[in-house]
């Protein structure tokens, strides 16, 4: 469904993407995981045809992004980070001009309106303005808006941005419900790591617009074994510990990888014990994803996220 050869976007001397090789296949609900200008929404963006690459080449559903945009736009589609529906139409109004704009009759466009405002759970809210909706159930009409036209392949950049988690879990239900009754590809991007984790058969970790891991959740969270995480009281205890077992230093904490967790730390609290080190708080745990990026790159996903 998506094969891209050597993708690459540069701003001037920003790389927001460097040479991704990435290949989805149809069904497959993929996750781009990846911390703030990893290059996420660039890819996106390249792959909707909302820009041209800088080089390499990219086809969507068969179609070549920079040499037939419109027989990619017709087979896909898109949501971006807080567009979506105007304010002041009704929602299903806005679905079936959107359908018309596709160039579907009013009477097909009506009734896929009817049949994603059921699959969306927006039937209560569908006749009212769009701006008297809330985040949840505007994100859930956006959603429809970007299927209108029946495609089978669907873009979702940060889909659950902005929203609490009650309406991210809701939202993230809808979109497997969608997926498993409309048969769509989906592509999202996230830097939440439970939504990669829970929802994507496949996650792509991205990092300094280049893959760094991409394979399903569990199998590159069981790559790592368990961590043993010590906690110190300064940064610089913690410190002086990965001189001495190893690891990765994460502020006060220090993760260190282990395959039996739990028979390792007896050995790490003597060693540091017998060089001075106080260890503040010692835990064991399986991997996160998070975890996975750490051991990628040597830092947390989850610094600098803002959203
Ligand atoms: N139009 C643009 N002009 C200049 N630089 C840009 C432009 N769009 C993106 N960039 C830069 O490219 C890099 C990648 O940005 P991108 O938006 O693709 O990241 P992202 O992974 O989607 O991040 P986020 O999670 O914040 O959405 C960043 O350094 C960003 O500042």
């Amino acid at each position: 469904m998506i094969q891209t050869r050597n993708l690459t976007r540069h701003f001037g001397d920003v790389r927001a993407v460097e040479g991704l090789d990435l290949d989805v296949g149809a069904g497959e609900l993929v996750a781009l995981l990846g911390p703030n200008g990893a290059g996420k929404s660039t890819t996106l963006r390249m792959l909707t045809t909302l820009i041209a690459p800088t080089s390499g080449t990219a086809r969507v559903a068969g179609h070549d992004v920079v040499t037939d945009r419109a027989a990619v736009r017709r087979s896909i589609g898109y949501i971006g980070q807080g567009n979506g529906a105007g304010h002041t139409q009704r929602g299903r109004d806005e679905l079936v001009t959107q359908g018309r704009a596709y160039g579907m009759s009013r009477a097909a466009a009506r009734s896929r309106a009817a049949e994603l405002i059921e699959s969306l759970d927006l039937g209560p809210v569908a006749d009212r303005r769009v701006s008297t909706l809330s985040g949840g159930q505007r994100r859930r009409l956006d959603i429809a808006m970007g299927l209108i036209h029946a495609p089978r392949l669907l873009f979702l950049d940060e889909p659950s941005t902005g929203l609490d988690p009650q309406n991210r879990a809701n939202l993230q239900e809808h979109i497997r419900a969608l997926r498993e009754r409309h048969a769509t590809t989906v592509v999202l991007t996230t830097h939440y790591l439970d939504e990669a984790d829970s929802m994507a058969e496949r996650v792509i970790v991205v990092d300094h617009g280049r893959v760094i891991a991409d394979a399903p959740p569990a199998r590159l969270k069981a790559a790592l074994g368990d961590r043993v995480t010590l906690g110190f009281a300064s940064a610089p205890e913690a410190a002086s510990a990965v001189a001495l077992v190893g690891g990765v230093l994460d502020g006060t904490r220090v993760s260190v990888p282990a395959e039996d967790g739990p028979a390792l730390v007896p050995a790490l609290l003597r060693d540091l014990d017998l060089a001075g080190v106080k260890v503040a708080s010692a835990a064991v745990s399986q991997p996160t994803l998070d975890d996975v990026f750490l051991s990628l790159t040597g830092r947390s996903l989850r610094e600098g996220v803002t959203a």
